[in-house]
């Protein structure tokens, strides 16, 4: 059987050990359409940079070469992509990958038009404060393999299957071990002990919990949504936003997930680098979202939609109305238990109308800008090797295949 993926890492490994210790410099050869992402933005088409039958040249830890292959420069090694496609690792900048427990059964009931409320999570919460830290840090890993088995290479981690001090500031710590893009989600909901005095949560999530998380944090999230009795008001939503602004972590709100609400216009309003879900947006909304283009990133879930039953967000009236957008896997066991990026790509083209390019483009650098990262999400001289390999002969087979595993992330 022929295993690509298998031969290309025994490749990397036979000429890596020596690029890194000589530093000598490698050829990425024969690839059918390198997708740099890092085009002129006037189309998603120019933005995506597409060179064809392309090389690249990696050396002392960043690309220091990209162009069409018949102008590619010497170099001291050389592995063969045998005209396959190359794009950035994809970012995957909403996820609460840190769970234990089991909500299958949530799923199905959802699958016969029970509502997502947001009432499940404290079957998460329970299961999850009950797991060891080993347990934990398994499945944590457990998942991250798998994600990058799919192309991801850089991932967001949420906290908020603690919901106090000491568990909280676990799952930050734990999230912390794996990758920077930590968020602090203690706001996610108001956990039944606290159900009769909110204020008294809120209080906590704003003192001692973020004490205790804002160090290994890099963000501060919280679930503003007025029409989930767990979740938060705009008041509640502000009050613990604002809170960790002042501890020092940057914003990005869930909002407008179940229903109009003011999470878009707080986000906008705190200069907050994400709102995520964006399914029920009003034109204010969407205004708000066009003047903050330059600093507030839509992030789009479609995997929620699709594992919920419920309308997708209405992703081409924000892009032609001049939005930035992103699209993340949001993977968590209520939601969507999928981290399968090619997948969210997938239902983007399919359920959401974005041209394969502009969902390619959301994925990669517009994810990348969600998290206010400017080296990743894009392939560029002087910036890392951080890729994806598509076992096509084009990037429109991510969409074109769905479920099919011919993505592999990609890293020297
Ligand atoms: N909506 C809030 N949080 C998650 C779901 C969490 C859960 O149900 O466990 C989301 O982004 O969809
Ligand atoms: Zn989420």
């Amino acid at each position: 059987m022929r295993d690509f993926f298998g031969a290309l890492r025994a490749d990397i490994a036979a000429t890596k050990g020596d690029a890194y210790s000589d530093g000598s410099s490698v050829l990425i050869a024969d690839i059918a359409e390198l997708v740099t992402c890092d085009g002129p933005g006037e189309t998603a088409e120019s933005a995506l940079g597409i060179i064809g039958d392309a090389a690249l040249i990696h050396q002392h830890g960043e690309v220091v070469w990209l162009g069409p292959a018949t102008e590619a420069p010497a170099a001291d090694r050389a592995v063969s992509l045998r005209g396959r496609t190359m794009v950035p690792g994809f970012v995957d900048s909403h996820t609460h990958l840190i769970f234990a427990g089991d909500r299958s059964a949530e799923f199905a009931a959802r699958m016969t038009g029970v509502p997502y409320d947001g009432g499940g999570i404290a079957t998460t919460v329970a299961a999850t404060r009950a797991a060891t830290d080993e347990q934990l840090r398994d499945l944590l890993h457990a998942r991250l393999a798998e994600l990058r088995r799919q192309g991801t290479t850089t991932v967001e981690v949420k906290s908020g299957y603690g919901l106090d001090v000491a568990a909280e500031s676990r799952l930050v710590g734990l999230a912390r071990e794996v990758t920077d893009e930590v968020t602090y989600l203690g706001g996610h909901v108001v956990p039944a002990e606290y159900r009769s005095d909110r204020a008294a949560y809120v209080d906590l999530v704003t003192t001692e919990m973020l004490r205790a998380c804002a160090p290994h944090a890099r963000w501060v999230d919280v679930f503003c949504e007025p029409a989930s009795a767990h979740a938060f008001d705009g008041d509640e939503a502000r009050a613990i936003l604002t809170a960790g602004m002042a501890a020092g972590l940057l914003p990005r709100v869930h909002g407008n997930q179940l229903a109009p609400g003011p999470g878009v216009q707080l986000a906008v309003e705190l200069r907050a680098a994400s709102v995520d879900h964006c399914t029920y947006l009003t034109d204010a909304d969407v205004d708000a979202l066009v003047g903050a283009a330059d600093t507030t990133v839509a992030t789009l879930l479609p995997g929620v939609e699709f594992s919920t039953r419920s309308p997708y967000p209405d992703a081409r009236r924000l892009i032609d109305a001049g939005v930035s957008v992103a699209i993340a896997s949001d993977c968590n066991p209520g939601t969507c238990y999928s981290n399968a990026m090619p997948f969210m790509i997938a239902l983007a083209v399919r359920e959401m109308r974005m041209t394969p390019a502009e969902a390619l483009l959301a994925a990669t650098r517009g994810a990348a800008k969600s998290l206010r990262r400017t080296t990743i999400g894009r392939l560029a001289v002087g910036g890392p090797l951080d890729a994806a390999v598509v076992d096509a002969p084009s990037y429109l087979h991510l969409a074109y295949r769905p479920g099919v595993p011919i993505v592999r992330a990609f890293g020297v």
